[in-house]
């Protein structure tokens, strides 16, 4: 469920901070059918689809259409990226933009350890700017976290093009699924077409070095997504695990061709639960590197959270607050990254002030107009 100040980087899981699924394996879904003219087809998607969103909260799609060359060169150029010196890495910090956009040192995010070290990853976060919006009518007004993207482009000219498209196409793609998502809801095709006008959406390559076997840290924390959904391109190492009834971690290993698409808290509460933001974490405990590209798809950031009333019964209380999808991405951020301004050995590439906690508390005046 989604609680005020999201649970991103919870260390640990307890009962009452998720719903979980009855499951032990993850579906698989050719989703071709979503782009086909007759209805019979999408339907026969949404059908599966729903079966997945209530029972799981993820499930495999083949059949998307994403070029496997835009996502083999996404992590071409990731890796690339993160094989440059720290000292270059750290021209684009993270923690030196008011959007959360750039690199995340490795350790550098989510629940420290005893020697004040997080999660065992680095990450390079690009998303919704001026720049790549497609809305004609999106003034993007966003008081939370102002700002364009930031890319290394002296030392590597064609990321900003690369990411670019990526996330165009994901999020075109995005936008199709999400209709079939309506779909399987049993609501026009159409319900979210205009929350989903200029949505802010994110995305994240990440790279995990295999962790130590009795390593004490995760690699990412366990978690929900905060979004509407996530598309994840998981690379060719296992790692993710998903959390079930029994609590038991689920492997999600990778399948070649197939992303892992995962419902997030914005879908969950849209919903009032019947869709689950189901708990994830990830360990490299594989010996080899491993790198994953997660694309965050949400709605636009002025629109309000909130269950749709059809899903709420009647004298059942509704659980889930009214809040905006920026405010929740920006919650999320802010817990997430709270380790890099701290640790002695990012901090001094601090700016101070940018991700000062009791600035953004004081701007919660400001509103979405
Ligand atoms: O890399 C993965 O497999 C999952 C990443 C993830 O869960 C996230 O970034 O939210
Ligand atoms: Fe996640």
């Amino acid at each position: 469920m989604y609680k005020k100040g999201g649970n991103f980087g919870l260390g640990e899981v307890s009962g009452d901070l998720s719903i979980v699924g009855d499951f032990t394996t993850i579906p698989v879904i050719d989703v071709a059918g979503v782009y086909s003219e007759n209805i019979r087809d999408r339907k026969a998607v949404a059908e599966k689809i729903r079966d997945a969103c209530t029972r799981v909260g993820f499930f495999y799609i083949e059949g998307h259409g994403i070029p496997q060359e835009l996502i083999d060169n996404v992590f071409s150029l990731g890796k690339q990226f993160f094989a440059l010196t720290f000292e270059e890495k750290m021209k684009v910090f993270v923690n030196n933009r008011p959007n959360y956009r750039g690199y995340t040192p490795l350790f550098g995010s989510g629940n420290p350890n005893k020697e004040g070290l997080g999660n065992a990853n680095e990450a390079f976060d690009w998303g919704h700017d001026p720049k790549l919006n497609d809305d004609p009518n999106d003034a993007f007004v966003d008081p939370f976290m102002k700002g364009e993207n930031v890319w290394p482009t002296e030392s590597l000219p064609e990321f900003e093009e690369c990411l670019s498209e990526y996330y165009r196409r994901l999020r075109s793609f995005s936008r199709v699924l999400a209709r079939n998502v309506a779909l399987s809801l049993d609501l026009a095709e159409d319900f979210f077409d205009e929350d989903l006008a200029h949505p802010g959406c994110s995305a994240v390559i990440a790279h995990y070095p295999p962790q130590a076997p009795k390593s004490e840290q995760f690699g990412l924390d366990p978690h929900s997504d905060s979004e509407f959904f996530t598309v994840l391109a998981p690379g060719e190492v296992r790692a993710l695990e998903v959390l079930n009834k029994r609590r038991e971690w689920v492997s999600a290993p990778p399948r070649h061709g197939s992303f892992i698409v995962n419902i997030g808290d914005q879908l969950q509460s849209w919903t009032n639960g019947l869709y689950i933001s189901t708990m994830h974490r990830v360990s490299n405990l594989s010996r080899l590197e491993r790198y994953s590209v997660p694309f965050f798809f949400s709605a636009n950031y002025e629109c309000v959270i909130k269950p749709i009333p059809k899903f709420v019964l009647k004298g059942t209380k509704i659980e889930y607050e009214e809040i905006t999808a920026g405010e929740m991405y920006k919650n999320t951020m802010i817990k997430f990254h709270r380790i890099a301004t701290t640790h002695p050995v990012y901090s001094k590439y601090v700016i101070d002030g940018i991700h000062d906690l009791a600035q953004h508390e004081s701007q919660k005046h400001l509103r979405y107009t």
